[in-house]
């Protein structure tokens, strides 16, 4: 019997006698059914009382085959021998970081604020598992020690290392590993999976194993242990996998014997505790290459441990302690789990947080603490991201608690997917091909995403990474994309393809919080008294004229050329914010400095590459994945393999190094130093996602608009505002409007300059404020309808709205965008622009492929001759179009020569700002 609800009260811990003699119990009142059914009493007994004493009132609890009776007539549950309690079951804990936890709490938080530094083992450990897992493939191991040296290329030579040395170090390694795999107890009917990706619905545990053989947890630790045991932390490692094995195992025993009785209950299927692994194996790989004269002990690599039931309820109790702290977003002082400080090597790094962030630690403190407003600031931002990843945490526990469909229909899986090819290419990897629906979703080319036969976590599921989506497959008949479209994915296991579900990462949530530690404790003084406000930024301009023919962009290079802290450039659409960033950086780099050019996406950063290349200058680094990159910028790229010297000179010696601001938290970009950071699209990134990119150098030049899209985050609080936009508000001298717009028609931009520039506004020339559809080669001057000829019309097709679609208007839109090709208007010239994703795809499959139909977000930093807008809301307003003024300025200001609105006017006239909106495009 398994029961969960929120905590109401929790009573304990108390001692009672029994008749196996004293006891502790706790009791806890939990309302079932999320905090909406009846009060419900919950005993703890014995140690899960632990758990019980960390409880307040709010958090979840779930408990697992508890022993259940009736009191007064009312159900009552208590912990049995197989009960399994769970604290914030949907608060999804990273195995290794239960390991680090019950290592010392501590490190588990500096590893969490501080990441993993490039240093040689961390990236010999890397390689080491990559070579594993070739090996468990079949894989020669010399080729594959070889590959994987080589694929590391680039940090090794960050680290200036030699390639002979490494392949000699891992080798050593990989022997150890190759020598077990071949010993006797392993044989041919051994089942090995490599790399598996385990997420538990029941634990709140998620994590990658390295290996699984015959259903039991092996990992691999590059380390030497010369005991018979392994380290008591490894086998938590192990044993948390053995956790997620058990429930697998049990849900698959279960789900048989469901099948087996005709979908009768299911009697005597083992409990998940009782079908957990018995047996776990740590492989030390450095015991192979330790001298046996140099040193005694077991120096055989392999070592097996049990794992019986208290180990592992010992593991999940210890998830549990994280998950109770997380609540609060409390910080663990090292006194939670008794750390031993004497011995630890990260004992004067936890020190000097402890001081500077005058943390209470075990450790103790060093230093002398920060000024009150940066630890607040420190603080308030550590809970906004904090908050942000229990958002990444609800997206997790969607993959459960949503059916295949519902996900679909979210956009967040492409589902009923028909497996048409599994074929092994280089490396021991498989390419997976299926024939999709052609229904859309939020997945990307290029993302990591789970593949599955069917369901992302009760079945056969591995870690992806689609390499070609919607491209019309061989055999489709050539016309609607929305018809068969092929999906092409790579993962280490040939997984069978019927499911692909947008797998939620931590890793941006991660980033954040390295660059809010980086920025608060590493920055010098100086650079933060002007991040807080204690001295004004300061500028020693140029006397130069840069741009002849616009005075704002002018002094917009003057200011960032002249910016001795940070330089602010708003750009409204169309301005020449990219023409100006390129100029800035030429600037910059002409005066002997070193650029970081960053942006939240790859798309402006490669937009901004763009720009710099027409400029006549081609000195740019771009490091990112293949995917990740344009065509026309690939030559730029910086491979990750390759000759360590040469790739990492080629970093070091480039002028201009341009990433996204997620690749400047990597190992490899958080190393560099710049002297100017300039990023693009800034209105965009969170805060501390900015400070990422501005860490890395001495003055920052940001580059936006705050009247077009935020940041991008879930949760509703202070990463919603940018960096920009703060100091904006705060320092106006410091920032410079772009006052001229190269893109729309006087009559397109008259609306969006009244309602969100103050009327600052205006066509840069007479050509641009004049343009006309019949500028273009083909188009007629009478060549559309009546009703469109104007360059701003309104379009009422008095549809209806269902759901997130409104077919009437699809319809609508398909015509308008025919009366224009028609009129002889290219179909790459005419952009389709809808709130929702549904209507994106029901006008998609309305129009031709040529013509681009997409949500606002997705058009942002672009635009078209002719822009059609389906507002799809009738009766009332809501959804996100409607909601945040910034995403209509983006939808209008897209449009060059003609903008056609096409809605219900009197549901938009409900709302002060569209009516003005309807009445300006009537
Ligand atoms: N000073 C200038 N003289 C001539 N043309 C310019 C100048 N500044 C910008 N342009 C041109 O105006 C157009 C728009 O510029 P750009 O793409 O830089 O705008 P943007 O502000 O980045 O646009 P978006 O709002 O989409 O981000 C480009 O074709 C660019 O070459």
């Amino acid at each position: 019997m398994n029961v969960r609800g929120v905590v109401v009260e929790v009573e304990g811990p108390k001692t009672v006698s029994t008749q196996y003699g004293e006891r502790e119990l706790c009791e806890v009142t939990i309302r079932p059914d999320r905090g909406r059914g009846e009060p419900t009493m919950v005993t703890l007994w014995g140690d899960w009382t632990e758990n019980g004493e960390q409880l307040q009132a709010g958090m979840e609890l779930a408990v697992y085959d508890t022993e259940q009776r009736t009191y007064q007539g009312e159900t009552q549950y208590t912990t049995g021998s197989d009960t399994m309690v769970v604290v914030e079951p949907d608060f999804i804990v990273d195995v290794t970081d239960i390991r680090s936890w019950v290592q010392c709490p501590r490190m588990y938080y500096l590893n969490k604020i501080d990441g993993l530094p490039l240093a040689y083992p961390v990236v010999k450990g890397t390689i080491v598992h990559e070579v594993f897992g070739d090996l468990l493939r079949g894989r020669d191991l010399d080729t594959a020690v070889e590959e994987q040296v080589e694929a590391a290329g680039l940090e090794l030579g960050l680290l200036g290392r030699d390639v002979g040395d490494v392949t000699e170090d891992v080798r050593d390694h990989a022997s150890a590993i190759e020598g077990w795999l071949a010993q006797g107890t392993l044989t041919e009917t051994d089942e090995w999976r490599s790399e598996m990706t385990l997420i538990s619905e029941r634990y709140g545990i998620k994590g990658r194993a390295d290996a699984v053989r015959r259903g039991m947890p092996v990992e691999l630790k590059t380390g030497k242990n010369t005991r018979r045991e392994p380290r008591f932390h490894d086998k938590i490692q192990a044993a948390a996998y053995a956790l997620i094995l058990g429930e697998r195992a049990a849900e698959e025993t279960s789900a048989a014997e469901m099948m087996g009785d005709g979908g009768a209950a299911k009697s005597d299927s083992p409990s998940a505790l009782a079908a957990a692994p018995d047996t776990g194996t740590l492989l030390y790989t450095k015991n192979a290459a330790v001298e046996r004269s140099e040193e005694s002990g077991d120096l055989s690599p392999a070592k097996e441990f049990s794992i019986g039931p208290g180990l592992l309820e010992f593991v999940l109790r210890e998830r549990n302690a994280i998950a109770a702290m997380e609540y609060d977003s409390d910080v663990p002082t090292g006194y939670e789990a008794d750390a031993k400080c004497e011995y630890c090597f990260e004992q004067d790094t936890c020190m000097a947080v402890s001081g500077r962030l005058d943390q209470e630690s075990k450790a103790g403190q060093v230093g002398s603490p920060i000024p009150g407003a940066e630890r607040e600031y420190f603080e308030k931002f550590y809970r906004a991201i904090e908050e942000e990843r229990r958002e990444v945490h609800r997206e997790y526990a969607k993959l459960w608690e949503q059916g295949a469909h519902e996900r679909a229909d979210d956009d967040r899986a492409l589902v009923d997917l028909e497996p048409t090819e599994r074929r092994e290419i280089d490396g021991g990897r498989w390419e997976l091909r299926a024939e999709g629906t052609g229904a859309t979703s939020k997945i990307r080319e290029g993302d990591v995403v789970l593949a599955s036969d069917g369901h992302p976590i009760r079945g056969e599921a591995e870690l992806a990474r689609v390499e070609r989506l919607g491209g019309p497959s061989p055999d489709a008949e050539s016309g609607k994309s929305a018809t068969g479209q092929e999906v092409v994915v790579t993962a280490d296991e040939p997984v069978e393809l019927r499911r692909l579900d947008i797998y939620p990462s931590e890793l941006s949530t991660d980033r954040l919080l390295t660059a809010l530690h980086d920025a608060v404790l590493k920055q010098p003084q100086p650079t933060k008294d002007v991040l807080f406000g204690r001295r004004d930024p300061e500028f020693d301009r140029p006397e130069e004229t840069f741009i002849g023919n616009n005075p704002a962009q002018d002094e917009a290079v003057r200011l960032a050329v002249g910016a001795e802290d940070f330089a602010l450039v708003h750009g409204p659409p169309g301005t020449g914010k990219t023409y100006t960033l390129a100029t800035i950086v030429r600037e910059l780099v002409d005066r002997g400095e070193r650029v970081l050019l960053s942006a939240f996406t790859n798309r402006a950063v490669d937009n901004a590459m763009a720009a710099l290349v027409e400029q006549g200058f081609e000195d740019i680094v771009r490091v990112g994945t293949e995917s990740g990159v344009r065509e026309d910028m690939q030559r730029f790229r910086l491979e990750q393999s390759g000759n360590p010297g040469e790739l990492a000179d080629k970093l070091r010696d480039a002028p201009v190094v341009a990433a996204t601001t997620a690749s400047c938290g990597s190992r490899i970009v958080r190393e560099q130093e710049f002297d100017a950071a300039v990023v693009d699209e800034a209105g965009q990134l969170t805060e501390p996602g900015t400070l990422a990119a501005t860490n890395l150098a001495e003055r920052f030049v940001l580059i936006g608009d705050h009247q077009q899209l935020p940041p991008v985050v879930r949760a509703e609080n202070e990463l919603q505002e940018s960096l920009f936009e703060r100091l904006i508000e705060t320092h106006p001298d410091a920032g410079v409007l772009l006052d001229r717009q190269y893109r729309m028609a006087q009559r397109i931009q008259a609306f969006p300059s009244r309602a969100f520039y103050d009327g600052q506004l205006r066509p840069a020339t007479g050509e641009v404020a004049a343009q006309r559809l019949d500028d273009l080669d083909g188009v007629g001057p009478s060549a559309l309808p009546d009703h469109l000829r104007d360059r701003v019309t309104f379009v009422d097709p008095d549809g209806a709205a269902r759901g997130n679609t409104n077919p009437d208007e699809a319809d609508a839109v398909a015509e308008i965008v025919e009366a224009f090709t028609d009129a002889g208007v290219a179909r790459e010239d005419i952009g389709v622009i809808a709130p929702y994703r549904a209507q994106v795809a029901e006008i998609g499959q309305r129009v031709p492929d040529a013509v681009a139909v997409d949500t606002v977000d997705r058009f942002q930093g672009s635009s078209k001759e002719v822009i059609v807008v389906s507002f799809v809301a009738t009766g009332d307003l809501d959804g996100p179009i409607f909601e945040d003024y910034r995403r209509i300025n983006v939808a209008l200001t897209r449009a060059k020569k003609s903008l056609v609105l096409v809605g219900d006017a009197a549901a938009l006239s409900t709302d002060d700002t569209y009516a003005e909106m309807v009445e300006w495009a009537s």
